[in-house]
């Protein structure tokens, strides 16, 4: 619970283990034979060896594909949008960023319906996904009425027969694919089961957090006003310019810059995520803590560091149930440096996990929530039409980004060029 400990925990990565338990609990949710029973040597290793693709020059490409992928789908479902049109948020930002990470990280299929069949993918995703807190709190599938039905299905998408189908695909899911191969014991369904793994860890938290990084903004005409102000002013000063055509083109520098948009996002996800990071004891020792405390573990005792609580700690972020849409900037930089007590935090925002077990999706993640935001305050006056509050629902509390409690109504209209 004390945020100055967690590095004494995060540090000690050779005895305090996560992957055996993260395997375990994947491998019953996902339906794959688990990794670390020696059938499947260096698999684990291999698989973390291209999470490199999700970084550096490689994070670039994917980075750009999904802009562009974004914007075919804006264009695609919004365009006609001349006069005012009505949807639930939720709905929309699934819909939109299911399909463009789909698109992005699988490949496009190359069939007239298209979007169908991705949307016939995300329906059934959507279903899978409300029995997830339950097969992580190990409930038999087989007491979760269609679930098992619906993930065998979803599995089945991921077949080679199916993915060879599918085209432009990203390089980490094809570095994924070629490493299976070389694994005789994985059968077909199990490589799949794999990709469909995947599939979860790139959607299941960016779509609740678009949801809320829009609602939030939404919520705040202040916070909404100065990052479309700076989204206006990057597209100005790029000589960039918004509709009729979707062509914007993002570097990462100035996705960096966008400190604005940034910190709107970080405020979200402060407020949003409740992930707990779990560390399994590998031998039997003594943690040794800040004050020459120490701790006797023993081998198999669980350590969990839950960050919510720092996030919501009032003596880190004053008025901590507030969005502050400005919090991590000060004198129009980033904000980085936070107290508790008078002292400096190593860590202070953990949405992504920490040490060995951090999320190595979370570059391309801040993109394409970054991304999404910018698409749609370019091109769109965006208003909420009901007025209710919508609150975190904590049914996944532990696992990850919250879902909100109820969707909300919101109207959306192209903006006029001249403004
Ligand atoms: C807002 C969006 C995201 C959040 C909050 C998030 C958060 C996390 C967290 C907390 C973990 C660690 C889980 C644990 O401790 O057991 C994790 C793992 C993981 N994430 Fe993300 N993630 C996001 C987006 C993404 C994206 C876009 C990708 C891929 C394209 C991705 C790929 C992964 C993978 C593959 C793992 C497992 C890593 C391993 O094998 O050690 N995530 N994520």
């Amino acid at each position: 619970m004390d945020p100055f400990q967690y590095v004494y925990v995060i540090r000690n990565s050779k005895q305090l283990e996560f992957h055996e338990f993260a395997d375990k609990m994947a491998s019953k949710t996902f339906d794959y034979p688990a990794l670390s029973k020696g059938k499947f040597p260096d698999l684990k290793e291999n698989l973390h060896r291209i999470y490199q693709y999700l970084q550096g020059k490689p994070l670039d490409i994917i980075s750009d594909h999904m802009m562009k992928n974004l914007q075919d789908i804006f264009e695609w479902k919004c365009s006609q949008a001349t006069d005012w049109e009505t949807e639930k948020m939720y709905k929309f930002c699934c819909s939109v960023m299911f399909e463009a990470s789909f698109v992005t990280l699988y490949g496009r299929v190359p069939a007239a319906d298209g979007h169908k069949v991705i949307s016939e993918i995300r329906d059934k995703f959507i279903k899978f996904d409300a029995s997830f807190p339950y097969l992580a709190a190990n409930i038999p599938i087989e007491l979760l009425g269609a679930t098992k039905k619906v993930r065998k299905e979803l599995i089945h998408h991921f077949l080679l027969q199916n993915m060879t189908k599918w085209l432009g695909g990203s390089k980490v899911v094809q570095a994924r694919q070629d490493i299976f191969e070389k694994y005789e014991l994985l059968g077909d369904y199990d490589k799949a089961a794999h990709h469909f793994a995947f599939l979860w860890a790139s959607v299941g938290n960016t779509i609740p957090a678009t949801f809320w990084a829009m609602y939030y903004l939404l919520r705040h005409p202040e916070a909404l006003a100065a990052v479309r102000d700076e989204i206006d002013h990057l597209l100005q000063s790029t000589g960039q310019k918004r509709g009729p055509t979707y062509n914007i083109h993002l570097t990462r520098e100035q996705l960096d810059n966008l400190v604005y948009l940034e910190s709107a996002l970080n405020e979200s996800l402060r407020m949003c995520s409740s992930s707990m990071n779990i560390r399994i004891s590998q031998e039997d020792f003594i943690l040794k803590l800040e004050g020459n405390q120490e701790v006797g573990l023993r081998k198999g005792d669980w350590i969990a560091l839950y960050p919510q609580i720092l996030h919501m700690d009032p003596e880190v972020y004053e008025d901590p149930k507030e969005y502050k849409f400005d919090r991590y900037i000060e004198n129009g930089r980033k904000k980085t440096t936070f107290y508790k007590a008078g002292r400096k935090l190593k860590y202070f925002l953990m949405p992504f996990g920490s040490g060995i077990s951090m999320c190595p999706g979370r570059f391309l993640a801040m993109n394409e929530m970054k991304m999404f935001l910018f698409l749609l305050l370019a091109h769109f006056d965006v208003e909420l039409v009901e007025n209710k509050a919508v609150r975190l629902d904590n049914s996944r509390m532990g696992l990850g980004i919250l879902l909100p409690d109820v969707d909300i109504a919101f109207r959306y209209k192209l903006r006029s060029l001249r403004k």
